[in-house]
């Protein structure tokens, strides 16, 4: 799994006849995905990927799309959409929306090094500030109105304990954002999903990051405690694992410094990014959609990381 909706080479060969890549040669399901169905294709020109959305708004994907083709022609490392000859990167393909990008060279780095770090956290200062004059503006829907609507439905599964973790956490952090210091805080269109599993590298060279499909307008710091919070973490305990975390908080810093805002809302940004995955994780255990043929990810893991940075003081960002 997952390709849900397949796709022949068939199929393939009429359809691709609009994109000036030459003739379709193979296509190839690809097993990991669960959001939507992807496949490498090879063309005349190259290989590529081929996504159809199962689950995204036609209205959504122009920015994300679009997103990915601003940041790549400023020479940051993601997927370039290809246009077709009418320079459209959004399509139809059997009845879904679908779209092809550029294939990244290399392989996931599920075990990083501070070199890994270091890599990913320079690219995020770089993608953050080429993002920034990005015309189309969506808000992050995974962020603080999700977690207020989400918060009521998962509840009456949790037992007292966790209740009342979830529900004090999610008061901590809808104070945070009506203070002063969250209103300081820089924001603009951020990737808000970026995890291990998606950035390619080959050896320690970051090739690039990817899907692209839960990116919004947040803050920068947020989108950076998301990708401490999976790359520089110790994933039996969720603690911070303080070399990883330090070189993409230097690599990070090099490129843009961190603001006086940013540095007074770390810790609390570090909570809304383990919050903001607990609860995820918590509405798709209880909540799984008919048609998840997939283990969900386990909730546990970003209970014991919101624990961990609430209770633990964690390195100052200067
Ligand atoms: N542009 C790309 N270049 C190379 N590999 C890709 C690319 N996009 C997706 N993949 C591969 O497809 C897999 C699933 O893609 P992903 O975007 O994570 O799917 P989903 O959003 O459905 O979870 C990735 O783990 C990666 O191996
Ligand atoms: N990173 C999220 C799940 C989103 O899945 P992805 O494969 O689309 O990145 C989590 O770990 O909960």
């Amino acid at each position: 799994m997952a390709v849900f909706t397949p796709v022949s080479l068939d199929d393939l060969s009429g359809w691709i006849t609009q994109f000036p890549l030459g003739k379709a040669l193979s296509i190839r399901g690809i097993s990991s995905g669960i959001e939507n169905s992807n496949f490498f294709i090879n063309t005349d020109s190259g290989e590529y990927v081929l996504t159809l959305f199962e689950k995204l708004e036609a209205e959504q994907l122009p920015f994300y799309l679009e997103l990915m083709r601003h940041l790549a022609e400023r020479g940051i490392l993601v997927p370039a959409p290809v246009a077709n000859r009418d320079g459209k990167i959004l399509h139809q393909l059997n009845g879904k929306p679908a779209a092809i990008v550029s294939k990244l060279a290399g392989e996931s780095q599920l075990a990083p090094q501070p070199v890994h770090c270091a890599e990913l956290g320079a690219m995020l200062a770089c993608m953050h500030m080429a993002a920034e004059d990005f015309p189309i503006r969506q808000p992050n829907l995974r962020g603080l109105e999700w977690w207020l609507q989400t918060t009521p439905t998962v509840l009456p599964y949790l037992p007292p304990e966790l209740q009342q973790l979830l529900s004090s956490e999610v008061k901590f952090q809808q104070d945070f954002a009506a203070g002063q210091v969250y209103a300081e805080l820089p924001l603009g269109p951020v990737h808000a999903d970026l995890f291990r599993n998606n950035a390619m590298f080959v050896g320690e060279n970051l090739t690039g990051i990817f899907d692209f499909y839960f990116a919004g307008c947040d803050t920068w710091l947020f989108d950076l405690a998301v990708t401490v919070n999976d790359w520089c973490v110790d994933l039996d305990s969720g603690a911070l694992d303080l070399p990883r975390l330090q070189a993409m908080l230097d690599a990070y810093r090099a490129v843009r410094p961190f603001t006086a805002a940013e540095q007074q809302a770390w810790q609390p940004m570090l909570r809304a990014a383990a919050l903001r995955f607990w609860l995820s994780r918590l509405y798709d255990f209880y909540m799984p959609r008919a048609a998840e043929m997939l283990t969900p990810h386990d909730p546990g893991h970003f209970e014991r990381i919101l624990r961990l940075r609430i209770s633990e003081a964690v390195p100052a960002l200067a």
